[in-house]
């Protein structure tokens, strides 16, 4: 059986972005309100075809930027364009199973990040890991290296592209002449164009059922209104939109379409794209504005680049994060001791234990066989970070005996571990839990969860177990007795 033909009718709901889910689920208050108003009034949008457009986009999308392929080199757009085929014939692209208000839902257009080697990005509560897109320079590439790399290129054409739209602008609502040493242009063109990974994403109509556009009618809804997440504030994101085959008539192709978010007496805007289009949204344009995409009849591709808010999503944050709680684990005799029981201290391991488990171990292996062998530059950071993430169990354990044999500090270590193990329980189990038979039984194998960590009782070479419940028990009752003296 043809691998594409099991994904033709999804078995569970298809979200189609950031707080939109399509059926069963109950909808935001802000949303109704919003389409009982559409209900009553007569909201609009614009197309280009319309007289009013441009003055439209000038007084309330003026963020918003088409740009006309022809103004990429036809190499970069060749390189392109083999590489997102190379990414869709080798399986990268794939639909993403998400968990969204309590529910597994799964993205209607198939996605990948590429990015700085080492990059993360989060959104609808699933953390990407990018395929680096820059190599050794000695490196022989591979076929989908060489794909990676093609964004790279995009990406560096996009900082250049960006950096001139954003001093244009300065310069025409300042009213100066353009000065590159100005420390505040420099600053706001840092933060547009700080471009730290792309989403890709592809979409074949013909495959999948979409949803109306709710609010303006604008025609199926492939990606719905929605503002990009984990982005730094007024930072751009540039788009490429690739469209092998290429329709004739405006109605039957890709759109994207904008909005002010949750309001509907600006009219909307909604713009076709042809083959090669770039387009942008400037500066605040993300803060202040929601967009949607709306399909088109053929399948279409796109590179979406994003100044991503990296503070606590690259590799080597994590890694430092690892090193901090770490610093804290000495050895006398082989024996392992905790330097300090201060409680600061001992509250930060406790929380870094967390986010390493579930920000980073169980994202990664919840993705499955498929995704983590795809990412080869993952595998031996995550090897030494489950490695740190063991020492640290070996750390909540001499917490515990510490609370146990009631030395000194017990009813203080007591007051930390109580909250932090309860919510790594109710963690553990709601990750482990996280398909019910039915759903995992229709996730194709290759993108099975793998729930990693995970130990039984018998293996020995783990401090504590995996189910926590006694140890709760234990240091509640420690409490309690700790309480009543
Ligand atoms: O494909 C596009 O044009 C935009 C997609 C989008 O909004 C997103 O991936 O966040
Ligand atoms: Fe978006």
């Amino acid at each position: 059986m043809n691998p594409r033909m099991k994904r033709k009718i999804p078995r569970i709901p298809l979200v189609t972005s950031e707080g939109e889910v399509a059926g069963q689920l109950a909808l935001p208050i802000r949303k109704q309100k919003l389409l009982s108003a559409v209900k009553e009034t007569q909201v609009k949008f614009l197309s280009p075809v319309d007289t009013d457009y441009k003055a439209l986009v000038a007084e309330n999308y003026d963020n918003f930027v088409v740009q006309p392929g022809t103004e990429l080199s036809s190499e970069l757009h060749t390189r392109l364009q083999q590489g997102f085929e190379t990414l869709l014939t080798n399986g990268y692209l794939y639909q993403h199973r998400i968990r969204f208000r309590n529910k597994t839902v799964m993205t209607p257009v198939s996605r990948t990040l590429i990015g700085e080697p080492g990059m993360t990005y989060r959104y609808l509560n699933l953390r990407l890991f990018a395929l680096p897109w820059t190599f050794d320079d000695k490196k022989k590439l591979s076929d989908v290296e060489k794909a990676c790399n093609a964004f790279y290129e995009l990406n560096t054409y996009f900082k250049d592209h960006v950096n001139k739209l954003i001093t244009e602008k300065f310069a025409s609502s300042t009213g100066r002449k353009i000065d590159e040493t100005d420390d505040s242009l420099k600053t706001i063109i840092q933060r547009n164009t700080e471009f730290k990974a792309t989403i890709l994403n592809y979409m074949d109509p013909s495959e999948i059922r979409l949803k109306q556009e709710p609010y303006y009618n604008m025609g199926d809804i492939a990606v719905s209104w929605h503002k990009d997440e984990s982005l730094v504030d007024g930072s751009t994101v540039a788009v490429y939109n690739h469209v092998p085959m290429e329709a004739r008539q405006d109605c039957s192709k890709w759109k994207v379409g904008l909005k002010v978010a949750w309001d509907i007496t600006t009219p909307a805007v909604c713009t076709p794209l042809n083959n090669k289009d770039c387009y942008y949204m400037l500066d605040t344009m993300n803060d202040t504005h929601q967009h949607c995409v709306i399909a088109g009849t053929l399948p279409r591709y796109s590179s979406t680049h994003r100044v991503v808010e990296s503070s606590d999503s690259t590799l080597c944050y994590i890694q430092q994060r690892c090193q901090t709680a770490l610093d804290n684990i000495g050895y006398k005799d082989q024996i392992p001791y905790l330097k300090s029981l201060e409680t600061d201290v001992l509250q930060l391991i406790e929380e870094i234990h967390s986010e390493i488990e579930f920000e980073w171990l169980r994202q990664f292996w919840m993705q499955g066989t498929q995704h983590s062998q795809e990412r080869q530059y993952w595998l031996k950071p995550m090897e030494q970070l489950q490695e740190d993430w063991k020492t640290m169990e070996l750390m909540t354990k001499l917490m515990i005996d510490i609370v146990v044999k009631k030395k000194d500090q017990s009813h203080m270590i007591a007051k930390i571990l109580l909250p932090s193990l309860v919510e790594r329980n109710e963690l553990r189990n709601e990750w482990m839990n996280r398909y019910s038979e039915k759903e995992f039984y229709h996730i194709p194998e290759e993108h099975r969860p793998i729930y990693e960590p995970c130990w039984t009782d018998a293996n020995s070479e783990m401090p504590l177990p995996f189910d926590l419940s006694q140890h709760i028990d234990i240091i509640q009752e420690c409490m309690d007795t700790n309480d009543s003296q």
